[in-house]
């Protein structure tokens, strides 16, 4: 990871509050490939996990809101440990840049199968000093536009105007505001595999709820 290119997401960041790029620009094609294999292989196991909504006590799987599965990457196969150093070193890279004061991330598979989606919603309540900065991963080669599943990004400033459709190919990166960017996974129309990190402000045991 260099200087410049984290200059240049960090910039993004400030500014308009997302960016997407391309992961071959900071991850190896390997690792990506690594990667998929372990969340395919978990998505055929029980590993993952009917996703929550909401914190704490509170938290129910709402299937009107998110359909998708989850399964929290501990860091410890040779792939995760890998990703895990690009995570910390984006995640101090990011306090270097924006002095954000990230102090640790948490990270999950996710699967949406056909039929799955995710509706609006922010990654943190604002104030709450909890998920700061959000990223995904996506794994899906081929991916057109009639296979449904776009991230849906909505402007920062009004939440009904959508900023942009990001489909889940392979080796794309997004990276955006947890709390201000609203945001919605489209209906996918067929398995849809992603890897998604929080970086928080607070050093509260992991993984949590949002
Ligand atoms: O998979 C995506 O594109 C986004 C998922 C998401 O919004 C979330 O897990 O909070
Ligand atoms: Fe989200």
């Amino acid at each position: 990871m260099t200087e410049a290119w984290l200059d240049g997401v960090a910039g993004a960041l400030a500014e308009q509050g997302w960016l997407a790029l391309d992961a071959c620009d900071c991850l190896s094609r390997p690792l990506l490939e690594a990667l998929r294999e372990e969340i395919r292989i978990l998505d055929r196991t029980d590993a993952m996990q009917a996703a929550g909504v909401g914190r704490g006590a509170d938290r129910i799987r709402d299937r009107s809101i998110r359909r998708d599965r989850i399964s929290w990457l501990q860091g410890i196969t040779p792939p995760q440990t890998e990703l895990f150093g690009f995570l910390e070193a984006l995640r101090t890279g990011l306090n270097r840049q924006l002095f954000l004061g990230l102090k640790r991330f948490e990270s999950h598979y996710a699967t949406y199968h056909a039929g799955d989606f995710y509706k609006r919603h922010l990654d943190s309540f604002r104030g709450r000093a909890s998920r700061v900065v959000s990223l995904v991963l996506y794994f899906n080669d081929g991916w057109r536009p009639e296979d449904g599943g776009a991230l849906r990004v909505f402007s920062r400033d009004d939440d009904t105007r959508v900023c942009a459709e990001v489909l889940p190919e392979f080796g794309t990166l997004v990276l955006f505001l947890s709390e201000e960017i609203p945001h919605e996974v489209l209906p996918a129309a067929r398995t849809r595999y992603s890897l998604a990190c929080w970086f928080r402000q607070d050093e509260v045991p992991l993984p949590l709820s949002p």
